[in-house]
């Protein structure tokens, strides 16, 4: 159902205006290079040897081999992420079959170009093996440049959920922005245990209250089935963004895995990246990818209180595209966008109730209506973000459709509309001060918790906080103080295995707050948290001067974070060193050493590209 838009809220088309003033250099720069590389109406490979091609074609049936030979049908090219060991991606291994069907019914052909690795953040969350998970996003967009790389394709299907995956395969797709590009969710498990009640068992088994096989009972009752984990995470905030910047079939995002609809929608995913390859609809993934669709994405990421995660890896994306965005513009626009959906961490409900509520859909024609939303923009069902919006179905014929959203939320315990929202402003602030520019998840912290002012407690690792809170050392207000976990100096590690005993104090009475330059999961949410500090400690910042019992302020509604301690006795100090050999070697972390090396600052998206056309010239926020 349509709803009469409101002219476009000033301060989004402010920030608009302000990304692309300061993108065009970069941006034009980027369009001419995919505007060279593409090939509409000519096949790709037919810029091929005979040699290159007969290698490319050897090891393919005789039916798509002959196709490929004459040169004339579109090639689609499969990348995905499906391993074992994510649940979100397990469903993925029964999609090439359906992709490469679909594409013969079409008389033309898809290849495997390629896998990409995939890491499950909840495997490694809290391991050593977490030192290598935001790496891992970028070996991901280098594996999907090797696929691409046989260049014998016109458009691709990238498959994955998950949360440095998503990220890897566009900003590998942005590289290879020549092509025409649809994203295939698998989608979410069915509900499992409440994630409430997750958390408050964890909790009680921080205080020593359950034992080790009730906790691994109530995990495993929650994680229980093929299909993405179902808390609002970084997986799930992909999967919002993917349908915000129209790079998804429209609402395919939350239909569950290992039904015939999910059958239906990577089938009809397969046919719809075939249209984007026709002269007429030609559609290159660099085009649709434009400042317009990534304000769009900010927006939607900060009316459901998604993922902090995306404050790196949007910035990230949105570089290889040549478009400069920055913790500023999240900031200016959290101020003006409505939160429209609570759940977990912000809520208690899952994404299935989020779904059946009205999903993706009606948040983004609720956003639309109430001017926070650019509908001038490309998706892969064509111009316009209002016309890309509805709920697929199967029809009694079995036909694939798409149903009009409901006209109200279906439940608004989890979905309002945006006139009457659950907080007039979005999920994530900014905070700036003496020790640098961090950045904040309000939408799941008790308003009462977002100014904390404490003394600080510096810890060299999670562990290390974690034992002095077994040793009793912890039953005070305090500020944790976590610095020596950014980019360059461990790989900058989700540190949410800090969660459940800083929640436990929080519930006990006790003010606390965490700041670091490392990270947390989207799934982290209840304690304020300020992340991402840039500068990070291994690069000079100031969080490396920071002592037991220095006052701190954390203050969200001021955007602001500082440490309360007199211009000479600070100038005085001398910034603390780390040992950081543990996280230089083991479990691979020694192959990761070039990329930690490489590692740009958190608000350039801790990229370890280095793009050409690239200046980091301007201050953040200009
Ligand atoms: O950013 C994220 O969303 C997290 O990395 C998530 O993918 C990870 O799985 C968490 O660890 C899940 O939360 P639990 O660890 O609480 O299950
Ligand atoms: S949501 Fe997190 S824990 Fe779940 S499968 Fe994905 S990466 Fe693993």
């Amino acid at each position: 159902m349509e709803k009469p838009a409101m002219s476009l809220h000033p301060v989004v088309a402010a920030v608009t205006e302000r990304i692309i003033a300061r993108s065009r250099p970069t941006r034009t720069a980027y369009l001419a290079r995919i505007a060279a590389a593409a090939r509409a109406g000519r096949v790709h490979r037919a810029d091929l040897s005979c040699t290159n091609l007969a290698h490319g074609f050897a090891g393919m049936p005789a039916s798509a081999k002959l196709r490929l030979r004459a040169e004339e049908a579109p090639n689609l090219a499969i990348v995905s992420a499906y391993n074992d060991m994510l649940s979100a991606h397990q469903p993925l291994s029964a999609f090439p079959a359906w992709i490469k069907d679909e594409a013969e019914r079409a008389g033309a052909t898809a290849q495997f170009a390629g896998g990409v690795p995939a890491m499950c953040d909840g495997i490694t969350q809290g391991q050593p093996g977490m030192e290598l998970s935001l790496f891992s996003r970028d070996v991901i967009a280098l594996s999907t440049a090797v696929a691409l790389s046989h260049n014998m394709f016109d458009a691709a299907l990238y498959l994955g959920v998950c949360d440095k995956i998503v990220p890897g395969l566009l900003i590998g797709a942005l590289a290879f922005g020549h092509l025409p590009a649809v994203f295939v969710p698998a989608g979410p498990m069915p509900s499992g245990l409440p994630n409430a009640e997750k958390a408050r068992i964890r909790e009680a088994y921080t205080a020593g209250r359950v034992d080790r096989a009730t906790l691994l009972e109530s995990e495993a009752a929650s994680y229980h089935a093929p299909g993405t984990c179902t808390f609002y995470g970084t997986a799930n905030s992909n999967q919002m963004l993917m349908e915000a910047m129209g790079l998804h079939l429209p609402g395919s995002a939350f239909v569950l895995p290992g039904t015939p609809l999910r059958e239906a929608l990577v089938r009809a995913a397969a046919r719809t990246a075939l249209g984007l390859t026709r002269p007429e609809a030609f559609l290159p993934v660099g085009q649709l990818v434009d400042e317009k669709t990534l304000v769009n994405a900010i927006v939607t990421l900060l009316a459901t209180g998604g993922s902090t995660n995306h404050t790196l890896h949007l910035v990230a994306i949105a570089r290889v595209a040549g478009i400069r965005i920055d913790w500023t513009d999240f900031d200016e626009l959290s101020r003006v966008v409505p939160l429209l959906a609570r759940v977990y961490p912000n809520g208690e409900a899952d994404v299935n109730a989020f779904h059946a509520a009205g999903g993706a859909g009606f948040v983004l024609r609720e956003l639309l209506a109430a001017g926070r939303l650019h509908d001038a923009v490309q998706t892969v069902s064509g111009p316009g973000l209002g016309r890309h919006l509805g709920t697929p179905a199967l029809a009694p014929d079995g036909r694939l459709t798409w149903e009009p959203l409901p006209a109200e939320s279906r439940d608004e315990t989890v979905l309002r509309p945006a006139h009457r929202p659950f907080s007039p402003e979005g999920g994530l602030r900014l905070l700036t001060g003496n020790l640098g520019r961090a950045v904040i998840k309000t939408s799941a912290v008790d308003p009462a918790h977002w100014q904390v002012s404490a003394p600080a407690r510096v810890f060299a690792s999670q562990e290390a906080l974690i034992a002095a809170y077994r040793a009793g050392a912890l039953n005070t207000d305090f500020v944790a103080v976590l610095p020596f976990q950014g980019p360059r100096a461990n790989g900058m590690p989700e540190l949410h295995k800090l969660t459940p005993t800083l929640s436990l104090l929080q519930r006990q009475g006790h003010r606390v707050a965490l700041v670091t330059d490392g990270r947390m999961s989207g799934a982290s949410g209840k304690v304020p948290a300020a992340l991402h500090l840039t500068p990070e400690a291994a690069e000079g910042g100031p969080l490396a001067r920071i002592r037991d019992g220095d006052p701190i302020r954390i203050d969200a509604h001021a955007g602001r974070l500082e440490v309360e301690v007199t211009a000479d006795a600070w100038a005085q100090r001398t910034p603390a060193s780390a040992n950081l050999a543990a996280s230089a070697q083991g479990l691979g972390r020694e192959l990761f050493a070039g990329l930690r090396s490489l590692a740009g600052p958190a608000e350039e998206g801790a990229s370890t590209f280095l793009l050409p056309d690239w200046v980091s010239s301007s201050a953040p926020g200009q």
